[in-house]
């Protein structure tokens, strides 16, 4: 499956959710989507479930638009962290009638997962608790088995050792089912070794879409007195820097120095590069 943005825009009245979108994504892989509050996520997301249409530009999987497109739609599997599932609804349904939607759904799978999530068949969407409900989500977004799995933001409510799961069933799902899956989370350190490739956005545009393997070789933390380590950083891509009591810390990215004797040389969380590269006034070659 290839996901192919060009110049894509969409507005909400005034509110321009996403500007001249270009990014290109192709699977199987398990890609992370980031982006601070309000970047364009799910906007993106439900343009890909063919929720909606852009403004203008365009968006194709395999070349075909997904608005009004119901035989690939139904390859699309969306979990967002809230309006999956109608309220009156028990569990039972909601399994059932995915499973007639998803031409690849897992019924024994999906009832593992329940049973592993303890959600009673008969239980209505709206009794479940927060963590339920996500539990739900991700039950169906794994049966689904879709050529193209997205999870925004899925498990509001899961406590720590749930989400755990998550990620180790999510895994699990994938090495036998190779596909897209694309994450969108604001958990970063959370997931962030299951990530294959990372896509940020930024006020509706791209900022960066790479490899972890390039995110991690890419950026270094520099430490040490603050005199040296202004010598060695001139005209350097400094995205983050922080002194204290004479000693200063730096972060590169898209940049190198050599090594010099007195400072010291190590990396961040994706989580903290996620921080740094998205604060005001950092620019980088997307
Ligand atoms: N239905 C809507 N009507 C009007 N504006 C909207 C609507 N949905 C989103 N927006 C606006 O579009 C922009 C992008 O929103 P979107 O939900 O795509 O961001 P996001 O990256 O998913 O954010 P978050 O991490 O907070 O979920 C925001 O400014 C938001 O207020």
């Amino acid at each position: 499956m290839i996901i192919k943005a060009t110049n894509l825009t969409k507005n909400y009245r005034s509110e321009h959710a996403l500007s001249q979108l270009n990014v290109t994504i192709d699977g199987p892989k398990i890609i992370g989507l980031l982006g601070n509050n309000g970047a364009g996520k799910t906007t993106l997301l439900r343009l890909l479930a063919g929720h909606f249409q852009q403004t203008s530009g365009k968006l194709t999987i395999n070349d075909i638009t997904p608005f009004n497109q119901h035989t690939l739609t139904k390859e699309i599997c969306l979990i967002m962290e809230s309006n999956n599932f109608h309220d009156k609804f028990k569990v039972r349904d909601i399994l059932k009638i995915s499973s007639m939607f998803y031409p690849y759904w897992d019924h024994e799978y999906a009832e593992r997962l329940r049973n592993l999530f303890r959600l009673k068949p008969n239980q209505k969407v709206k009794t479940l608790s927060k963590g339920m409900y996500s539990a739900l989500g991700i039950i169906v977004g794994l049966a689904s088995n879709a050529p193209i799995t997205i999870f925004d933001e899925p498990y509001i409510g899961l406590d720590a050792s749930s989400r755990s799961t998550f990620y180790d069933l999510l895994l699990e799902s994938y090495q036998e089912n190779p596909r897209l899956i694309i994450l969108s989370t604001h958990l970063i350190d959370e997931v962030s070794k299951l990530f294959e490739e990372v896509v940020i956005l930024k006020q509706g545009k791209l900022l960066l879409h790479e490899t972890a393997e390039s995110l991690e070789q890419n950026h270094t933390l520099v430490s040490g007195p603050a005199k040296t380590v202004d010598q060695v950083t001139i005209g350097k891509n400094i995205i983050h820097s922080t002194t204290l009591l004479g000693k200063k810390t730096v972060v590169l990215y898209q940049d190198q120095i050599r090594t010099t004797a007195g400072l010291s040389f190590q990396k961040v969380s994706l989580q903290e590069l996620f921080v740094y590269l998205t604060n005001e006034g950092v620019t980088i070659d997307a």
